[in-house]
């Protein structure tokens, strides 16, 4: 059987996790894609832009913080087939970041503890995400 390739889209995402062990999720504004869905802050990387920079440029916009790359600590990733794209998602963690977050394109943020995290529904793709998160946080 031959399939239609699907363009292979890059999303730089991160848990940022606070001294309580809880990790923040965002909820996607109306009039975006999977509007109301939870995810994880980040986005898409630019064509010539490292994975590492495209995340804190993206932190920096979405949510008024500054990270340095050196906090920034690969975790897992998601590879999921969405109808008109194949998603490439690395899941960083992040302990460490300066400034309040705040949130300046998400409807809402939360910070949750992992076991909780399934209580709030999230984009296909993020569900063995989630789970990793649960197993080993
Ligand atoms: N940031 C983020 N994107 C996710 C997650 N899960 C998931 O399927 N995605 C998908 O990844 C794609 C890109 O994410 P995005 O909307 O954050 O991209 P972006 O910040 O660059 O926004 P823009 O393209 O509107 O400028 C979307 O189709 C989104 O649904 C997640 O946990 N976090
Ligand atoms: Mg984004």
């Amino acid at each position: 059987m031959t399939e239609t390739p699907l363009p292979i889209v890059l999303v730089v995402a991160v848990a940022l996790i606070d001294v309580d062990g809880r990790v923040l999720i965002a909820k996607r504004p109306e009039g975006k894609k999977l509007a109301g869905l939870w995810e994880f802050p980040g986005g898409k990387v630019e064509p010539g832009e490292r994975p590492e920079a495209a995340l804190i440029r993206e932190l920096r916009e979405e949510l008024g913080i500054e990270v340095s790359e050196s906090c920034l600590a690969p975790f897992v990733f998601a590879s999921h087939a969405y109808d008109s794209f194949h998603l490439l998602m690395p899941l960083y963690l992040c302990r460490r970041w300066d400034g309040v977050v705040t949130a300046r394109e998400h409807a809402g943020l939360a910070w949750v503890r992992p076991e909780k995290l399934s209580d709030y529904p999230m984009p296909p793709a993020d569900e063995p995400l989630v789970a990793w998160l649960r197993d080993l946080l």
